[in-house]
C-alpha cells in the first residue's frame, strides 16, 4: 500500500487536496507537523510520496516548501492540486467574540484574514500555528482561544463556529504539490507544467536575463519566477522557475540545455500535468512542436552534407 505523508493533523487544507487525488483513496495517509517533517518522510523512505502546499494565489510562496525543494536530496514534483480555500472562525463551545483573546493559524491563514480579525477581534493576539487544523486541535488543548481554520477542521474538533468567511479575499486558491523521490516524470499530456530551480553565477551581469532568454527565444510561457535568498550570506539568491511544457518537448528539453550551460546549477524539479486545464499559455501563434522537429532533422541533414 503506498503512504502519502501530508501537512497534518487531519483537517488541513492539504488534507483535503490529498483526499482529491484518487490515488490517495487507498493508501495509508501520514500526517506531518510541518512542511519539512513531510519531505523528510519522503527522502527517508518512510513515505512514498508527500503531498505539500507550494503557493496561494493571496499570499504567495510557502517558504519551507520552496527551501525544502531547493536544498537537501533532490526530490521530484509528480502532480500538482489546486484548491479554493475558506476560513471559519471557531473557538470552545460556548465562547464568543467578545471574550477571543488569542487567535492561532498557520502563516498564510493569519495573513488572509487579517483584515478581518483587526477589525473584529482589534485586541485579539494573533499566534503562528504550524497548520491550520493544529490551530484547531490547540483551541481543544487549550493553547488559545480561537482558530482560523476550514469548516472541516472546525467540525472535526468539535469547535463552536464564531464567523464564516473570515477570508479578506473569498477568491484564495492555493497551489499543492505531491511531491516523491527522483523518478522519470509523469507521462507528457500536452499541457504540462515544468518547474526548476537555476542557480545563478553572482554579480555577472545579466545572468538572470540570460536565463529568462533560454525560454524566450524557444518561444516557452514562463508561468511562475520566484526567489528565495541561498541563507550563506546576503545577495545570494536562486530563482523557482515554472514554465508551460514537459521536459519530453524539444523547445523544453534545449532550454535546460540551454541553462544548464548558462547556470552555476540547474536543479530540475518535475514535468507534470497542469491543473488548471483553462490556463491559456501566452495566446500567440509560435514554432510548433513540429517545427522544432523539423529543425532538428534539417541539422542533422546539413551535418551530413545534405540540405
Ligand atoms: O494549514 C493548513 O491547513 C494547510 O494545509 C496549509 C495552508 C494554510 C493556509 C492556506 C492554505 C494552506
Amino acid at each position: 500500500m503506498l503512504r502519502y505523508a501530508y501537512l497534518g493533523p487531519a483537517g488541513t487544507f492539504t488534507e483535503q487536496a490529498l483526499r482529491s487525488i484518487p490515488e490517495a483513496a487507498d493508501a495509508e495517509l501520514l500526517p506531518m507537523v510541518t512542511v519539512p517533517e513531510a519531505l523528510s518522510a519522503v527522502r527517508t523512505g518512510t513515505a512514498d510520496a508527500a503531498l505539500v502546499p507550494l503557493e496561494n494565489s493571496v499570499e504567495g510562496a510557502v517558504p519551507p516548501t520552496l527551501d525544502g525543494l531547493a536544498s537537501g536530496e533532490r526530490l521530484m514534483i509528480n502532480r500538482e492540486v489546486l484548491l479554493p480555500v475558506t476560513f471559519n472562525l471557531y473557538a470552545a463551545p460556548g465562547a464568543d467574540l467578545g471574550s477571543i483573546k488569542t487567535v492561532a493559524s498557520h502563516p498564510h491563514g493569519l495573513a488572509q484574514c487579517r483584515g478581518w480579525l483587526r477589525t473584529n477581534v482589534p485586541d485579539a493576539e494573533l499566534i503562528t500555528s504550524p497548520s491550520t487544523a493544529d490551530a484547531a486541535e490547540g483551541v481543544v488543548r487549550g493553547d488559545w482561544d480561537a482558530a482560523v481554520c476550514a469548516p472541516v477542521a472546525g467540525q472535526r474538533y468539535d469547535l463552536a463556529e464564531l464567523a464564516v468567511n473570515v477570508a479578506d479575499n473569498a477568491a484564495a486558491v492555493t497551489r499543492f504539490i505531491l511531491v516523491t523521490r527522483p523518478a522519470p516524470p509523469p507521462a507528457r499530456t500536452g499541457a504540462d507544467v515544468t518547474s526548476l530551480v537555476a542557480f545563478i553565477h553572482h554579480d555577472r551581469t545579466g545572468a538572470l536575463l540570460e536565463v529568462l532568454t533560454e525560454f524566450a527565444v524557444r518561444d516557452i510561457n514562463l508561468t511562475r519566477i520566484e526567489s528565495r535568498p541561498m541563507k550563506e550570506r546576503i545577495g545570494r539568491y536562486c530563482f523557482f522557475l515554472d514554465c508551460d511544457g514537459h521536459i519530453e518537448d524539444d523547445r523544453v528539453g534545449e532550454a535546460l540545455m540551454g541553462l544548464r550551460r548558462v547556470c552555476e546549477d540547474v536543479r530540475f524539479l518535475g514535468s507534470y500535468p497542469r491543473a488548471n486545464a483553462d490556463h491559456e499559455g501566452d495566446g500567440r501563434a509560435k514554432p510548433s512542436d513540429d517545427d522544432f522537429a523539423d529543425a532538428a532533422a534539417w541539422l542533422e541533414r546539413v551535418r551530413a552534407g545534405g540540405a
